[in-house]
């Protein structure tokens, strides 16, 4: 009797032990679902983030101990900012504005365009050389840029998230060519959609404004939240683009003096009316017929001695970089 009892006991706590082990096991394997679940969901967020923000922003909202109400924002003292408009584009779901565009077609059509210019002004800035280009946003037909949106340089002043990181503040190089950078950016737009208006049988043409220098940036809104940048220097690159004319980059004097110490012609467009500043001098980057910066030619004189030891000065040449 005592043996039959002992056996069923046992028998009892091999199933139970058994019963726990598969619960233990399921369990397990739950939670390594749910551990998989979670992480892919961070890969997502994290794409998807990093697809709105730049990347050093989109690691601060990645952060789970940031307060949820905090401002995000940063201040920097030289930022150069691209507003390139789709001169002459416009879209139109009615027959007669389609037309009236060139474009033998429906809205749709003209959307397919656009989003295809787009996504093509979008793969530029997966090339290396504009890796410190930062696209802000398409408003309508105007694509807008930045260069030198970056956390910890040094010329940025203090900011919610540089001051975060201000420890590697000392190892970060400064970059002085963000305007140059964003004004190649901009000839590499115009051959792109010199490379499409030939596929698609249009005349598409890009009128681009840039100025540089002074820029607050930050993060609006909780829902959709938009990275943005404001101040006097986006309002004068809106301007330069409004005033512009197709097929240029309009600057204003202050932005083609740094272009041309850095080595890329401008010439003068004579006085433009410019709200906010009056009649103003601007000037056009002057751009070669294969779409790539004219360099700012530096004349260096080779002089000639000749048998009377006079000094030959016409006979100059032009040392000329790629740009
Ligand atoms: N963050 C920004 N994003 C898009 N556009 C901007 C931004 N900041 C300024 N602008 C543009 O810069 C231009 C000049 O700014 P301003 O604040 O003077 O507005 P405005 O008086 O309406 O100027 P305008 O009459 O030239 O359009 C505006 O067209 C504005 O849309």
């Amino acid at each position: 009797m005592l043996v039959s009892f002992l056996a069923i006991c046992v028998h009892f706590i091999d199933r139970q032990a058994d019963y726990m082990n598969r619960l233990d096991f399921i369990w397990k394997r739950q939670l390594m679902a749910e551990q998989e679940e979670a992480s892919t969901t961070r890969t997502v967020n994290k794409m998807l983030l990093r697809n709105i923000l730049p990347n050093h922003v989109a690691e601060v909202y990645l952060d789970m101990n940031r307060p949820h109400d905090e401002l995000f924002h940063e201040e920097y003292e030289y930022v150069a900012v691209m507003f390139a408009s789709l001169a002459g584009y416009s879209l139109h779901d009615d027959e007669a504005g389609a037309e009236e565009d060139g474009l033998q077609d429906d809205g749709l059509g003209g959307l397919k365009l656009l989003n295809e210019i787009i996504t093509d002004f979008d793969k530029l800035l997966f090339d290396n050389e504009f890796h410190r280009v930062e696209k802000i946003k398409v408003a309508g037909y105007t694509y807008m840029a930045a260069c030198g949106l970056e956390p910890g340089r040094r010329d940025s002043a203090a900011s919610h998230e540089s001051s975060r990181s201000s420890s590697s503040q000392g190892s970060v190089q400064q970059n002085t060519d963000h305007t140059v950078v964003l004004a190649k950016f901009a000839t590499r737009m115009m051959a792109v959609l010199k490379a499409l208006n030939k596929d698609a049988f249009q005349t598409f043409n890009l009128r681009v404004g840039i100025c540089h220098g002074r820029v607050m940036a930050g993060v609006v809104g909780e829902k959709k939240p938009l990275y943005d940048i404001w101040g006097d220097t986006v309002n004068m690159a809106s301007r330069m683009d409004s005033t512009g004319i197709p097929g240029k980059i309009q600057v204003l004097e202050k932005t083609a003096k740094l272009l041309e110490s850095q080595g890329v012609k401008c010439e003068s467009r004579g006085m433009t009316f410019v709200k906010g500043k009056g009649e103003v001098q601007t000037y056009f980057v002057s751009v070669g017929e294969d779409l790539h910066l004219i360099p700012q030619e530096i004349v260096t004189r080779k002089r000639k001695f000749k048998l009377n030891e006079s000094i030959d000065t016409d006979d100059s040449e032009f040392e000329e970089t790629a740009l």
